[in-house]
């Protein structure tokens, strides 16, 4: 899946502003960003439900409006509210989606997957939030996309719920799908996601592995305690340029900079060369957290 250069205005504010993004083959890409940032609106372009004002949209090769009969049996979306049929049983609603596709998954499998086999027979408006939001993810995978569109999968619920969806995910990468998800939880991108894509204002502010990101400029941290007064000259010239140990309080050594397994190995290694024993040894890294408000800035967002 490729975007390229994609716009789109609403009432003459840029909801997406010049966007580059590529999903691969078996690859789950997170986007995040603020309330506003443009992910619905990007999402939505890529499902043909919404006209990009300039750019093109190529999604399995092709194009979501132009081509949407070709593509959508290919795709999976996850739409929230459960369409048409409030009314009808959680069961039936997943046989009728299941009906469309030529291959689909066994629907009470999937249901017994999402913790919903007992909700079989409950109406779609009776069931509860996360029940909802469950059913709507199975309906998105039962046809066996190749492509999966994940709208805040997560969002509203409890902590077992969560975890089902996402081991669920994980079993879809491993399975070949690419998936795409828009979320406001961090540790649910860090633990999903191949790629993540942090956007604001309809523009991409930073993007790559959760590691990548939290090493951005990063000021980590590793700290150490051993013998107060130990003489840091080896240890510094063994370390990277721009690495110099201190002690910061006696017996407390700190070195700043992006703390990487090599420092770690210098630092352990010389503490041997000395016959000294480091204790608590501390790496202290940003969180992905603190990446993204840094990025995004503090104020919220109406
Ligand atoms: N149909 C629409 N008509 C007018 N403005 C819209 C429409 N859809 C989105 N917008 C505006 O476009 C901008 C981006 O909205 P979008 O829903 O894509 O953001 P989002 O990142 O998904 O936000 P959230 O995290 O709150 O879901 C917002 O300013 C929003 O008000």
């Amino acid at each position: 899946m490729q975007l390229t250069d994609v716009r789109k205005t609403y009432d003459g504010v840029p909801a997406v502003d010049g966007l580059r993004l590529e999903v691969g083959q078996a690859q789950v890409l997170a986007l995040l960003g603020p309330n506003g940032a443009g992910k619905t609106t990007t999402v939505e372009m890529c499902e043909g439900f919404v006209t990009p004002d300039s750019g093109t949209v190529r999604v399995l090769g092709l194009d979501p409006i132009a081509q949407s009969a070709q593509l959508r049996p290919r795709i999976g979306v996850m739409l929230q509210g459960g369409g048409a049929y409030p009314g009808a049983k959680a069961g039936e609603m997943l046989r009728l989606v299941a009906s469309y596709s030529a291959d689909p998954l066994d629907p009470d499998w999937l249901l017994d997957c999402l913790g919903l086999e007992h909700a079989v027979k409950t109406p779609y408006r009776r069931l509860s939030g996360g029940q909802q939001q469950r059913l709507a993810l199975a309906c998105a995978i039962v046809g066996r996309p190749e492509l999966v569109f994940l709208d805040e999968p997560t969002a509203g619920l409890d902590a077992q719920a969560r975890l089902l969806v996402w081991e669920l995910i994980d079993a879809l990468r491993r399975d070949g799908v690419s998936v795409l998800i828009t979320t406001h939880l961090m540790d649910e991108a860090e633990q999903l996601a191949d790629e993540l894509v942090i956007i604001d204002h309809g523009k991409i502010v930073a993007s790559g592995t959760a590691s990548e990101l939290t090493k951005q400029g990063a000021e980590g941290r590793l700290r150490f305690s051993a013998p107060p007064r130990l003489e840091l000259s080896l240890l510094d010239a063994a370390l990277p340029a721009g690495y110099h140990p201190i002690e910061e309080t006696p017996g407390s050594y700190v070195i700043e900079g992006v703390i990487e397994p090599p420092i770690l190995v210098t630092v352990t290694s010389w503490c041997a060369e000395q016959d000294v024993l480091a204790t608590e040894l501390q790496v202290d890294q940003r969180r992905l957290e603190d990446v993204f408000l840094e990025l995004t800035g503090r104020e919220l967002r109406r």
